[in-house]
Parts: structure tokens; C-alpha cells; sequence
């Protein structure tokens, strides 16, 4: 999806549209001047909680020492409550809700976002919670795989009467890169590992405590 740096989009039906608007972040192509606003645009870090990522958003404000008061920092999609958007500098940091349908339709409207904004070299990152299997409570895992429920490096999407298989691949010299960068961060153990993605919180995880389970603990 990247050609040259930019955001490539493969949707030839985009290119019929004389407008795009991205409906859950309350952006247009017609009604916002996109490649002023996210031109500049490097990193963009999505997690679950608007309000985890607006504390994100002023942590970097922090961090890169930029000009006023972090504080004032507003909400880029506040026309609309599905989403938060905030940038602080080169950084966007995103909301995305839980569970993949709601990632999914946040990633299609930041990819157009991106691309129509004629941003180059752009990392995402996903910065969020999970459990862990063997490892200790509190340890930051930077994925370096992401599987299905099956333990399969790729994700399954029902697409009218198919099922579209895409792969999962990461950015393995990214993950090297950030495994280095905690290395100066002695209060918490980083460590790069697996991430499994189910489509559910409770049974997709093997819980004991949802409402429903269909399972014991013994197999
Ligand atoms: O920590 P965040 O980013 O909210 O995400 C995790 O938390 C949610 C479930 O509790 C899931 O959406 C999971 O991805
Ligand atoms: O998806 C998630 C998020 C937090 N904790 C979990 O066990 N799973």
C-alpha cells in the first residue's frame, strides 16, 4: 500500500468519487483541506480509549517540548463521537474502540486520510492493552506477529459470498528498532513477542468469566 512513501490506495472506485468523505472521523475532501492539516504527518498511534489517547496525545506534546499549553490540545473528530483524533506535531494519536469491525472502519478512513493528505513515510503503530501467556503482568510486548485464533499470520474477512484472506505482516526492523529504544527505559520489561487477534473478548479468549461458556478449564 506504500509507493514511493505515499499512501497508495487500492480502490479504483475512489478515484470516481468527487468527494470522499470520511464519515466516522467527520473529515471531507471537499469540506477540510486535508494535506495542510496531516501533510506533515509521521506516526500515527491508535489504541482504544479516546481518553487514553488524548493523554497520549499531550504526553508527546510533553516530550517533544513544543510550543503551549498541551492542555488546549483539541479533538480533531469532535463532530462525531465515534472517534478522537488528536495531532501533536508529526504525531496523530487515534481512538479506535474495540474489537476489529471498529478498528477496521477507523484503518479504512485513515488510510484514505493519509493518502489524500499526500503524507509520506507514515509508521502506525497500535499502542494498547492484552493478556499475556507466560510472561510477567505489566511486560510490554512489541509484536512482531500477529495471528488469528488459529495461530495463522493472517486475517479472514467475509467480503459478499467470500472469505478474503490478508496477511498480517509487520515491520520487522521496526519492532527491532523500538526493542532498542526501551533498552533506556529500565521500570518496565519490553520484550517482542506473538500477538493473537480473536473477533471476542470473553469465549474468543478462552475466559472463564463471560456469560456464556462453552468450554472448562480442562480440555
Ligand atoms: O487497550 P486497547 O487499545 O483499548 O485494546 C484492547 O482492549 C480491548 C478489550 O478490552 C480490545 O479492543 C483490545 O484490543
Ligand atoms: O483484548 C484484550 C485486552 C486486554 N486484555 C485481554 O485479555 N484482552
Amino acid at each position: 500500500m506504500v509507493d514511493n512513501g505515499f499512501v497508495h490506495i487500492k480502490n479504483p472506485h475512489l478515484d470516481m468519487l468527487s468527494e470522499d468523505i470520511l464519515y466516522h472521523f467527520d473529515l471531507g475532501t471537499k469540506t477540510h483541506d486535508l494535506p495542510s492539516m496531516f501533510g506533515d504527518v509521521k506516526f500515527v498511534c491508535v489504541g482504544g480509549s479516546p481518553n487514553r489517547m488524548r493523554s497520549f496525545a499531550l504526553f508527546i506534546h510533553n516530550e517533544l517540548g513544543l510550543d503551549g499549553d498541551g492542555n488546549n490540545i483539541v479533538d480533531i473528530c469532535a463532530g462525531t463521537d465515534r472517534y478522537s483524533m488528536y495531532k501533536v506535531g508529526p504525531v496523530l494519536s487515534i481512538s479506535h474502540g474495540m474489537g476489529i469491525p471498529s478498528i477496521s472502519i477507523m484503518l479504512h478512513e485513515l488510510i484514505k486520510l493519509l493518502h489524500h493528505a499526500k503524507c509520506r513515510d507514515v509508521t502506525l503503530i497500535r499502542i494498547g492493552t492484552s493478556g499475556g501467556i507466560g510472561i510477567e503482568p505489566g511486560t510490554v510486548v512489541i509484536t512482531d506477529i500477529a495471528v488469528d485464533a488459529f495461530f495463522r499470520p493472517q486475517f479472514e474477512q467475509t467480503i459478499l459470498d467470500k472469505v478474503v484472506v490478508r496477511n498480517t505482516q509487520l515491520h520487522q526492523e521496526l519492532a527491532k528498532d523500538l526493542l532498542e529504544c526501551s533498552r533506556e527505559i529500565s521500570s518496565f520489561p519490553t520484550i517482542i513477542g506473538h500477538t493473537m487477534c480473536t473477533y471476542d473478548f470473553y469465549e474468543g479468549q478462552g475466559r472463564l468469566d463471560g456469560a456464556l461458556c462453552s468450554f472448562s478449564k480442562m480440555l
